[in-house]
């Protein structure tokens, strides 16, 4: 579906919803409006996401609201859920500043995209580890990188679905795109996490809360206490014992609540989605408007931290138009080397496996 000013009349193409322009008729447009251009439109900052669930549309109305993009297509395999979530966001129109949201089946849709988010596929139950649904959504992907490239070979990826940083190991071997191109949202919504609980404890705003979570989104993810600061205050200046078992005031708890966050909310509400897709928003703020900014995402680690496997993991990235265009050497204590190690064997033990 789509919703163009000087369109008239619309016809299903291909399964996308496009528009003819009526041009002769003697009705209220043709006299109020002369059409001046026979152009067709150009779109700088398309943006598509593949899957219209949870965590698709929040992603969605999160980046409607930034602004972001000229035109949003949704592509997923449920076509009355698809459109039902296409028409309510196109009724949320004279509320945001962007007129084209487009959606089908039809890969054809995502034609010329700048980035693609791909948010489709399985997701967790109750209790159900992120890991165990890589078999599922690697079977899903085969399917959909074909789509996407075909119609945006120059696109960037950003990869949500879960075992995301597996899932972005297996986006950038089925794209074959160049690795600054295919992104993980990783460890964002872990670091977002953990930011928003040292700032509950201290009193102090999430965003002046200085404070990394690398590796593997999830279960084996990576707290760096050595770099956690607020104003350029090193917290482990002020206790020594931070972020370990010997500490009395047991910040090592925080990092634990970031572990169980997915878990919890779960087993309450049954997904996550509102967190995700502010922190996928902010990331595609950096890449559209050339950011530079840097953000704790999934990347190929081979050949840093010890790691010779082709594994993904977050790590500082810078992105930009081109994607990740550099990698933050972060300085690791060996404690937090050696967890970062143990995250990439756990998951190239799974890799291994994979017949993509
Ligand atoms: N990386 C992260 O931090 C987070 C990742 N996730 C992950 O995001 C994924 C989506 O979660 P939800 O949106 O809650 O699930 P959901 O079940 O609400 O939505 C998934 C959507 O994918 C669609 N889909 C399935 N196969 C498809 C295909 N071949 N092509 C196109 N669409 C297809 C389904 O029809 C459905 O609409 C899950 O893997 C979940 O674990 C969720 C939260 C955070
Ligand atoms: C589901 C998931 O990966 C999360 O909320 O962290």
């Amino acid at each position: 579906m789509a919703v163009c000013p000087h369109q008239a009349a619309r016809t299903p193409l291909r399964g996308a919803w496009l528009f003819t322009p009526v041009s002769k008729m003697a009705t209220v447009k043709n006299e109020l409006i002369k059409h001046f251009t026979s152009e067709e439109p150009v779109h700088h900052n398309k943006i598509s996401i593949i899957g219209a669930g949870s965590v698709g549309m929040a992603c969605a109305v999160s980046i409607l609201l930034k602004g972001l993009s000229d035109e949003l297509a949704l592509v997923d395999v449920d076509e009355g859920k698809l459109k039902g979530e296409t028409m309510d966001l196109q009724h949320g129109s004279p509320f945001m500043k962007m007129p084209n949201i487009v959606c089908s089946k039809d890969y054809l849709v995502t034609a010329n995209s700048n980035l693609v988010i791909i948010t489709a596929g399985a997701r967790q139950e109750k209790g159900e580890t992120r890991l165990n649904l890589v078999q599922r959504n690697v079977a899903i992907f085969k399917l959909m990188i074909s789509g996407i490239i075909q119609y945006s070979p120059r696109c960037k990826l950003i990869v949500v679905s879960n075992p995301v940083d597996i899932l972005t190991y297996v986006a950038w071997k089925l794209s074959a795109f160049p690795k600054n191109r295919v992104i993980g949202s990783g460890c964002n919504l872990d670091t977002a996490r953990f930011r928003f609980l040292i700032g509950q404890k201290l009193g102090i705003h999430a965003e002046s809360c200085h404070g990394w979570v690398l590796g593997e989104h999830g279960d084996s993810s990576v707290p760096v206490w050595s770099g956690v600061n607020i104003a350029g205050i090193p917290l482990q200046d002020l206790n020594s014992d931070i972020g370990t078992d010997k500490d009395p005031e047991r910040w090592n708890h925080l990092h634990k609540e970031v572990i169980a966050s997915a878990y919890e909310i779960i087993k309450m509400k049954g997904y996550t989605n509102w967190a995700i897709g502010l922190s996928v928003a902010d990331l595609t703020e950096s890449i559209l408007k050339d950011l530079r900014r840097t953000h704790p995402v999934s990347t190929i680690i081979k050949g840093l931290y010890g790691i010779n496997e082709e594994v993904f993991l977050s790590v500082p990235c810078v992105l930009g138009e081109n994607g990740i265009t550099d990698l933050i050497k972060i300085k690791l204590a060996p404690e937090e080397e050696a967890r970062l190690k143990k995250s990439a064997k756990t998951l190239w033990e799974i890799q291994k496996e994979l017949k993509l």
